[in-house]
């Protein structure tokens, strides 16, 4: 693998001690591969690492981390002029690792870091809120927002993405739907929301197929909401019979603007959002991302 260009591996510093990467990464270098590695502390590390892999002038960013972590990469790659910005390579190091499981990344370590390097790179879609923060993935609105938001890091750490739900179906008394206004191009909805999924990608909350028929590189945004005042009737026939639920409304539209008078919560990708006003645009193939060949997400 001596003849690939350099990577620059952002690694968020929850898995920093992990031996098995410390393995796959020396491997590779003693192979002569040139990986560079970077370790963050908080929120905005990313961003500012990404300053440095255009210095060192790698070819690839590799986020290595959770949904938040490959989020903030991506973002922060969107800010580089189009002919300088590297590509993005995935290392999955999260708990609910959403985006990578839907987009076919391989789970064992030294594989996926290989993808992330030599991997073909693909132009994926991006979508931004706001005219300024971005998300790869999804944004998820309701009841959604406030498991993943809410789920203690102990009982994320212990379970995983089981975790979500667990800790949902237990505040399932305090959950309330959100009042909104959903317009797309051809969409327009207004009512109770209980949980709204805006999906570049599948899936969130630790495996909760939302938009299961989004794609990365279509231009579209898909929209799933689950509509209704209670949680609980309309959670149950969604959860069994997807397809047949009265309180399932999907839609798709390359922008979303939802209006919500007593404002609402968004959860882009880890990283909550709130507001009265959304505008979200998708910016078509705004990056290069290193996927499978028989990446899912892909048309
Ligand atoms: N050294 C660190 N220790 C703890 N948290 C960190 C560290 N570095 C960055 N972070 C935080 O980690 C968050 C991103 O985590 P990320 O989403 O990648 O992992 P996760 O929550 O385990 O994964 P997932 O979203 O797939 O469940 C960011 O909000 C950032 O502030």
């Amino acid at each position: 693998m001596a003849k690939y260009p350099a990577s620059l591996l952002i690694l968020n510093g929850k898995s920093a001690g992990d031996d098995l990467l410390r393995q796959a990464v020396s491997l590779l270098r003693e192979e002569g591969v040139a990986i560079h590695v970077r370790v963050t502390w908080e929120k905005g590390d990313a961003a500012r690492y990404i300053d440095e892999a255009h210095a060192l002038g790698v070819e690839t960013v590799i986020a290595g981390g959770g949904d938040g972590t490959i989020n903030e990469v991506a973002t922060a790659l969107i800010a580089l002029p189009d002919a300088q910005r590297p590509a993005l390579g995935i290392l999955p190091l999260g708990t609910a690792n959403d985006f990578a499981t839907s987009a076919g990344i391989p789970e064992a370590l030294d594989k996926a870091l290989q993808l992330a390097i030599v991997g073909k790179a693909t132009a994926i879609d991006i979508a931004r809120v706001n005219d300024k923060t971005c998300f790869i993935n999804m944004a998820t609105g309701g009841f959604g927002t406030r498991i993943t938001s809410e789920t203690p890091e102990k009982l994320k750490a212990a379970l995983g993405g089981v975790s979500y739900l667990i800790h949902g179906l237990v505040r399932l008394d305090t959950l309330k739907p959100d009042q909104c206004e959903i317009t797309g191009e051809d969409f327009h909805w207004q009512g109770n929301a209980l949980v709204i999924g805006i999906g570049n990608g599948r899936q969130a909350g630790g495996g909760q197929q939302l938009c299961p028929d989004a794609l990365i590189n279509d231009g579209q945004l898909q929209v799933r909401i689950i509509t209704g005042d209670e949680l609980l009737p309309a959670l149950l026939t969604t959860l069994t019979k997807p397809e047949e639920s009265p309180h399932i409304v999907d839609g798709q539209s390359a922008w979303f603007d939802i209006t919500a008078p007593h404002g609402m919560t968004f959860n882009l990708d880890g990283e909550p959002l709130s507001g009265e006003h959304f505008r979200i645009a998708l910016l078509p193939g705004a990056i290069q991302c290193r996927l499978p060949p028989d990446c899912p997400l892909l048309r």
